[in-house]
């Protein structure tokens, strides 16, 4: 499905009920597979989160989690020690050519047994669950923080635990500190002190609900359309001003491009500030890598230029998001360079009308460019791809008054 989206609507006023956060929602599905007796509530409904529990429920030998980088990291941590259980875990297409060697070499260290089946360091992989008594393990740290939670979130079901020492620099932090809290939430008892992470073992843990916050990286579309906006006033539920997810970083970032943000209980309104002084931003994305797309969108809106470090991660999520960025910025006129690890836009004034955006099977190119919208028509391709993190993204969209046109490719 391709969509032609426009909008005439340029006050935006709105309530908007978003999911639990999908980062949260993996990691308790794997941590209520390990202790049944603790349940959830919000949780999200994205597809990598229905393939992370289809997954866990599931008895088959060929396990596909499709896209989802979580559900692919974490259950090859759960699988390896899993005693007595034999699977193939493999993903889609993309799913192959992401990495998977740093997590299977740090398991294999602990005694797990992993083999590739086709390309070394890829998936599809075979795991063959075993017993795990070595607790002492390392692994670079600068790659994708997603190794790290896999292996915190199995630990305390080790006999022993696990000492976890972090080689490199840290990559993607506040992912490891959720992990961390999440586990904590549970009474399970962990220290991070320099580049050792220690996770005690915990055979139960008391019956509990845990209540996943909603999904602060879906919320950024919302803070790029009230950006974007001549007024506006949106609703956000249930978000909480102490979060944690790193991508509530967006309060702060989204002040710079003249976005309030208040809470009042568990419901966040954005508003647009009136007479706002725009300036280019430079901003380290270290800790935040799934906000990039959606800030360098809106700074194009804005008619101001940015500078974003520490992107060295995008380049093996859904797509390389760096190059994908590159390609369709430049299609709507933007002047934008980019390295390995950085994005440079210079600010422009003019965007140009009816591009049609490719979404490289990436939910985030998609959502990101959709608020564009407010400045010129705009054609976003394989709209679909959204189901990912947030199924109900174009409903809400249709919500803010936004007019939808499919579009066939020959058209
Ligand atoms: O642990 C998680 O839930 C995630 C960690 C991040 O990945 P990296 O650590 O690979 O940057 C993030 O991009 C991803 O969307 C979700
Ligand atoms: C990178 C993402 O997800 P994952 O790595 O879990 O596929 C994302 O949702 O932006």
């Amino acid at each position: 499905m391709n969509l032609l989206l426009q909008t005439s609507q340029h006050d935006l006023q709105e309530q908007i009920a978003i999911t639990g956060s999908k980062s949260e929602t993996n990691r308790l599905l794997l941590l209520q597979a390990l202790y049944p007796n603790i349940s959830l509530a919000n949780t999200s409904n994205s597809d990598d989160s229905e393939v992370m529990q289809k997954a866990l429920i599931g008895n088959e030998e060929i396990v596909d989690i499709h896209h989802a980088g979580t559900a692919m990291r974490f259950l090859t941590a759960y699988f390896a020690v899993n005693e007595g259980r034999e699977v193939v875990l493999t993903g889609s297409q993309r799913m192959t050519e992401r990495p998977i060697k740093v997590l299977v070499e740090a398991l294999q260290q602990l005694g797990a047994q992993i083999t590739y089946e086709k390309e070394e360091g890829y998936p599809p992989i075979r795991i063959k669950g075993q017993k795990i008594t070595a607790h002492k393990v390392s692994i670079p740290a600068n790659v994708s923080s997603q190794y790290i939670s896999a292996l915190l979130l199995v630990a305390p079901k080790l006999e022993n635990g696990i000492e976890l020492t972090l080689v490199g620099e840290i990559t993607s932090v506040p992912y490891i500190k959720m992990t961390l809290a999440l586990l904590n939430d549970l009474n399970i008892q962990t220290s991070f002190v320099e580049n050792v992470i220690t996770v005690y073992p915990k055979k139960e843990v008391e019956t509990k609900v845990m209540t996943v916050e909603s999904d602060w990286s879906s919320a950024s579309y919302f803070f790029s359309l009230v950006a974007l906006a001549k007024t506006a006033c949106i609703s956000l539920t249930s978000y909480k001003e102490t979060s944690l997810q790193g991508d509530s970083a967006l309060v702060e970032i989204y002040k710079e491009m003249g976005v309030t943000s208040h809470f009042e209980g568990n419901k966040l309104t954005l508003t647009k500030q009136r007479d706002f002084e725009y300036k280019d931003l430079n901003l380290e994305l270290n800790n935040t890598p799934d906000i990039a797309q959606t800030i360098v969108v809106t700074c194009l809106g804005l008619g101001i230029g940015c500078h974003l470090t520490g992107l060295h991660t995008l380049k093996i999520k859904e797509t390389d998001r760096l190059e994908a960025l590159r390609i369709e910025l430049t299609k709507l006129g933007a002047n934008i360079s980019v390295t390995n690890d950085s994005l440079t836009l210079i600010a422009t004034k003019n965007i140009n009308q009816e591009v049609r955006i490719d979404t490289y099977n990436d939910h985030r190119m998609a959502m990101a460019f959709a608020p564009l919208a407010l400045k010129v028509p705009i054609v976003i391709n394989n709209a679909d791809v959204v189901s990912k993190s947030y199924p109900d993204f174009w409903d809400d969209l249709k919500k803010l008054n936004f007019l939808m046109i499919q579009k066939w490719s020959f058209t």
